[in-house]
């Protein structure tokens, strides 16, 4: 069923709380869950992808009590357990990627599936790595068995140009693992760096010893994993959608709580901003982006944030001139092939868009209510909403296919962002 989004005919002007970020919270269960002692988890998104993590890690016999506002209770359990029933990845990439790993200290095979578009995503770096580790895995994508043995080694060799993710996943087990582990990436480029500072600097908060002896190589020390409580932040990816309505409407919008330092990719979206022409202002930890008349085309490398492409294309779309987006060849795996699904829809729409190698080119639309509103293939991927509910503020009638694949990351987007549009 079609959804209708708002358009706004005049500037938005709001303040918008975003929930935890969903790389922090996936995270900070699978740290609770290999820690030496229970840990508490306070301000966790509640989420598809969350609550996929917390079913997973529960199905491998780790205890969950309590709920996301007062602060979730994890507790490791003394053997991990090997999940009766599989473990159902949805099509989150940090359950894909982090829990095979842990699967390593289960007593036996687990199965993992996941819905039909999660067997494109790529995994076969990542089975690899875990087969350099004795497992025997019995297929190369979505669904597989990992069933742990023997390792010869704590040294893998994994190519991890398709995604960060396999680097994060095998070192949240790392010092687990009876002799530690050594990583060494050896694909061309890795992209979503910051994801991997997220990860090394979450585990270090945990006396995890992790060397990073060079651009692509992580030696990490076995050992335990410290319990300590944890707080997640505010997630800046999806914070870039609600700051982004401000930028294409003239409008002013604040997030607080905004974390002054911060591993999160989306927080290179202010810089990004400012680039297209907003003004960007931080009182504290308070930010506030206010749109300018009209945005500016850029051309900006996405390599290290490429997880707000979607958002970047939108909003180069309504922007003067053209903007180029590079460094983004791998979100072809992500929730779906975002380059082909965004020029597809922009071109639908009457957007002059085009895949390049390794991004996209986007022509800015000078007049955005001349264009003949669609209704915008989703994909079943949370930031083709995203992309579209930006696009929508300023084409009135567009709509999209499916919403409801918002609860990935932001289950409460619809509200939120009626309340934030003024709708
Ligand atoms: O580890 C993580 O939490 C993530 C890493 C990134 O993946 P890629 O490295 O595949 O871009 C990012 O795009 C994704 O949204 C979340
Ligand atoms: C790529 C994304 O998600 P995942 O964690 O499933 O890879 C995303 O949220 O943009």
């Amino acid at each position: 069923m079609a959804h209708l989004l708002p358009s706004s005919p005049g500037p938005v002007t709001a303040e918008v709380l975003v929930p935890g970020s969903k790389s922090e919270t996936n995270r900070a269960f699978v740290i609770a869950a290999l820690a030496d002692g229970p840990c508490t988890v306070k301000g966790a998104l509640a989420s598809r992808d969350s609550d996929l993590m917390i079913a997973a890690l529960r199905s491998m016999g780790v205890t969950v009590e309590g709920d996301v506002s007062d602060g979730l209770r994890i507790t490791a359990p003394q053997r991990f357990t090997t999940a009766a029933s599989g473990i159902d990845c949805g099509l989150a990439g940090t359950v894909m990627r982090f829990v095979p790993p842990v699967a390593l200290l289960a007593g036996g095979p687990t199965h993992f599936y996941g819905d039909p578009h999660a067997s494109n995503r790529p995994m076969a770096g990542l089975l690899d790595a875990l087969r350099q580790l004795g497992a025997d895995v019995d297929s190369d994508r979505l669904p597989f068995t990992v069933t742990p043995g023997r390792s010869a080694s704590n040294v893998v060799r994994v190519d991890s140009s398709a995604t960060s993710q396999y680097i994060s996943g095998l070192l949240l087990v790392a010092a687990r693992l009876p002799r530690g582990l050594r990583i060494e990436q050896v694909g061309a480029t890795v992209p979503s760096r910051p994801h991997i500072g997220m990860t090394v600097h979450m585990l270090r908060q945990h006396d995890v010893h992790i060397d990073e002896v060079d651009d692509n190589t992580w030696q990490v020390a076995p050992g335990p994993i410290a319990a300590r409580d944890m707080t997640v932040e505010p997630d800046l990816t999806n914070a870039s959608v609600f700051l982004a309505a401000a930028a294409v409407t003239g409008g002013s919008v604040t997030v607080p709580s905004w974390p002054a330092v911060n591993q999160q990719a989306g927080g290179l979206f202010l810089d990004i901003a400012r680039r297209l022409g907003a003004t960007v202002d931080q009182d504290g930890d308070r930010v506030t982006l206010h749109g300018p008349e009209r945005l500016q085309g850029i051309d900006v490398d996405l390599h290290a944030s490429s997880e707000l492409t979607p958002v970047v294309a939108s909003l180069g779309a309504l922007a003067r001139g053209t903007t180029r987006i590079r460094g983004v060849g791998h979100i072809r795996g992500h929730e779906t092939d975002r380059l082909a699904a965004l020029v597809t829809e922009f071109t639908r729409l009457g957007i002059t868009a085009h895949e390049t190698d390794d991004g996209l080119v986007v022509e800015g639309v000078d007049s955005p209510t001349d264009l003949a509103p669609t209704e915008f293939e989703t994909y079943a991927d949370h930031r083709m909403v995203h992309s579209a509910a930006i696009l929508a503020l300023r084409v009135p009638g567009l709509s999209v296919t499916d919403l409801a694949c918002v609860a990935k990351t932001m289950p409460n987007f619809e509200a939120d962002w009626l309340a934030a549009v003024g709708a």
